[in-house]
């Protein structure tokens, strides 16, 4: 039995891991998030590894408030590169394997095709620039590190653009929403999937498969077609009027363009990906 360490196991990721972790019985998961272990506390984070055997760590604790990271610089490195040091230095010390989860905010969304793991980032915000430079310091310490860089995350848990786009269809008349930023959502449960699967065959391939992999659901959409998608598969009516990001204003800079090829993520792991609307319908039965 192998025992893995998941971190910020309260967050939206952190709970679609609990959902699914009973389908993974060569797994026991330890769960915990900022009351069991700050994992900005570089000696708390020693100690727990000191006092468990861990043969691996999902980190999914993270500063994810893009806008209020523009005023908070200094906690979102905090969270999302210092600590993420912490935990790759731990994992190193004691061989287990370590999971970083990360984001499409780490381009520039200058392409109009797929990123690829290979493309130059240059992230436009202080969020992605926080978790690129988590994602750099994590391999930098150990190249068997497995980055999983993921988008626009959603579920039935915690907070994100579809529970908050339900809300405020059942509370307005009518929204803005941009539709010059195209992506792609993801499922939290389906990655959590992924990053079971991942870990089943890196567990015991030390010194393979570590470095960069893009994982989202399949297709291509605005802001706003996901909008329209949310409402029109809630049974919900509100106008919804497609604005220019100019018309939106925000502090934080998004992509315009951040899909993802996931041709590595596939081709490695065997990995089949789910359509997101077929993904968005599983999601809305449990809301
Ligand atoms: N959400 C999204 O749209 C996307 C997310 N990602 C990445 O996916 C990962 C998971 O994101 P998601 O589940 O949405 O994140 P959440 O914000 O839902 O969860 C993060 C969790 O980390 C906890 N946490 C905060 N500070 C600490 C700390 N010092 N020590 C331990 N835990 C802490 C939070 O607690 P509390 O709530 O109390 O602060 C929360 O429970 C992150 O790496 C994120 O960057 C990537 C792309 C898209
Ligand atoms: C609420 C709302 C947002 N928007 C715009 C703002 C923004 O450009 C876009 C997305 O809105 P949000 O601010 O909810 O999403 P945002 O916080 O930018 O989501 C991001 O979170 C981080 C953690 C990630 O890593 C990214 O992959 C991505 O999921 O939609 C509207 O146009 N109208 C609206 O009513």
């Amino acid at each position: 039995m192998k025992t893995v360490l998941i971190t910020g196991a309260n967050g939206q990721l952190g709970q679609a891991l609990k959902q699914i972790a009973g389908d993974y019985p060569a797994f026991s998961f330890l769960y915990t998030d900022y009351t069991e272990l700050d994992i900005t506390n570089e000696e708390a984070v020693n100690t727990f590894f000191s006092e468990q055997e861990i043969h691996a760590c999902i980190n999914c604790a993270a500063y994810t408030a893009v806008d209020k990271a523009e005023s908070e610089e200094e906690l979102a490195f905090k969270l999302n590169f210092e600590a993420v040091m912490h935990l790759a230095n731990a994992c190193q010390a004691h061989n287990a394997r370590f999971i970083q989860i990360s984001t499409d905010y780490v381009f520039d969304g200058k392409k109009n095709t797929p990123y690829t793991e290979e493309d130059d980032t240059d992230a436009q915000s202080i969020y992605g620039s926080s978790k690129l430079r988590g994602e750099a310091t994590a391999l930098g310490i150990n190249t068997d590190t497995i980055v999983i860089r993921t988008a626009w995350l959603y579920s039935q848990y915690g907070i994100n653009f579809v529970k908050r786009m339900r809300e405020l269809m059942q509370e307005k008349d009518s929204l803005n929403v941009v539709f010059d930023q195209a992506g792609t959502p993801t499922y939290a449960v389906d990655l959590a999937q992924v990053l079971l699967s991942v870990l089943s065959k890196a567990i015991d391939a030390p010194g393979t498969l570590g470095g960069v992999y893009h994982y989202s659901n399949e297709g291509v959409l605005s802001w706003y077609d996901f909008a329209i998608a949310i409402r029109d598969m809630s049974g919900l009516s509100c106008n919804i009027q497609p604005v220019t990001s100019d018309k939106y204003p925000t502090p934080a800079k998004r992509p315009a363009y951040s899909v993802f090829n996931k041709q590595k993520i596939k081709e490695t792991f065997g990995i089949e990906v789910p359509y997101w609307k077929e993904s968005l319908a599983v999601c809305l039965k449990h809301l």
